[in-house]
């Protein structure tokens, strides 16, 4: 570990937006310089409210989210925005904070500006984000509204990669992608891991993008971890019927890490 690893670390999370914790006892490190790690999971097991609490968004019910040792969800607000461009996060429906109006060079010139103000001394450019997503040059120039689901996700991917985060969450960051182009984003997400040091939590039911990019994951069934290890160990090993399930949905990617 270098020494300016910088660490977000769960310790026992519970959390749930309720009176009901849908995560419960979770712990996990994400360390710049460390390998990517994968959490798959069914439909509605508490994926999408992990990754709240680890960005600080939902105060844990019990353990702690801590980043570089201090409270996530405790940060005043302009620790926070340094946060935002530390710990940064691709969501399906990812262009959240993005102008649809705005032409994509437009969008990123925006993400890398709000870098350079949270401290983020960026040395990006637009061409070199179009070409980390997988985007053409031509992309450049077209409003972001008129591009497809895929290229809208590609682009959130693009724009959270301006300030050149230590963490990346990506939660179903190209489930509108297509299959040959997955190919090609993972292989530069997995490039960006490896040269810059991001540490990328990939968050899916898409088992062929953690085979991809993740030699460890974390199976989270009923909000807990019920398996770890690598995909071929995780589906080898566990009996456990989320993980069945999980083999079931996508019979031929199971097949292949038996
Ligand atoms: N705002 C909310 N209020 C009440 N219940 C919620 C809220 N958000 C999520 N839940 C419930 O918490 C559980 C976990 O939801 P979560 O979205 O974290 O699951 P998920 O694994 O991300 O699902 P999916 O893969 O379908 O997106 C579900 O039962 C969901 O209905």
């Amino acid at each position: 570990m270098s020494k300016n690893a910088a660490t977000l670390r769960a310790t026992d999370l519970w959390a749930g937006e309720g009176m009901h914790d849908v995560v419960r006892g979770v712990s996990l490190e994400l360390t710049t310089g460390d390998a990517p790690v994968g959490i798959i999971g069914e439909s509605g097991v508490g994926k999408s409210t992990l990754v709240r609490a680890l960005l600080g968004l939902l105060r844990p019910s019990h353990g702690t989210v801590t980043w570089d040792g201090r409270t996530a969800s405790k940060l005043g607000r302009r620790d926070k925005k340094v946060f935002r461009s530390r710990v940064a996060r691709v969501s399906q429906n990812g262009l959240v904070d993005i102008d649809t109006r705005d032409t994509v060079a437009r969008a990123l010139t925006r993400a890398l500006d709000t870098a350079r103000k949270a401290g983020r001394a960026s040395s990006r450019t637009v061409p070199e984000l179009i070409d980390l997503a997988a985007l053409e040059p031509r992309h450049a120039e077209r409003k972001i509204h008129s591009l497809s689901g895929g290229e809208k996700q590609r682009l959130a991917i693009a724009a959270a990669l301006a300030p050149r985060p230590d963490v990346l969450i990506l939660d179903e960051p190209l489930s509108a992608v297509d299959p040959a182009m997955r190919g090609e984003v993972a292989r530069r997400l997995a490039t960006v891991a490896e040269t810059e040091g991001t540490a990328l939590l990939v968050v899916t039911h898409d088992l062929e993008l953690v085979e991809r990019l993740c030699p460890t994951v974390h199976v989270l069934a009923d909000g807990e971890f019920v398996a770890s290890g690598s995909l071929r160990e995780v589906f080898a090993r566990s009996e456990h019927p989320s993980v069945r399930g999980l083999a079931e949905a996508a019979p031929l990617a199971a097949q292949r890490f038996r």
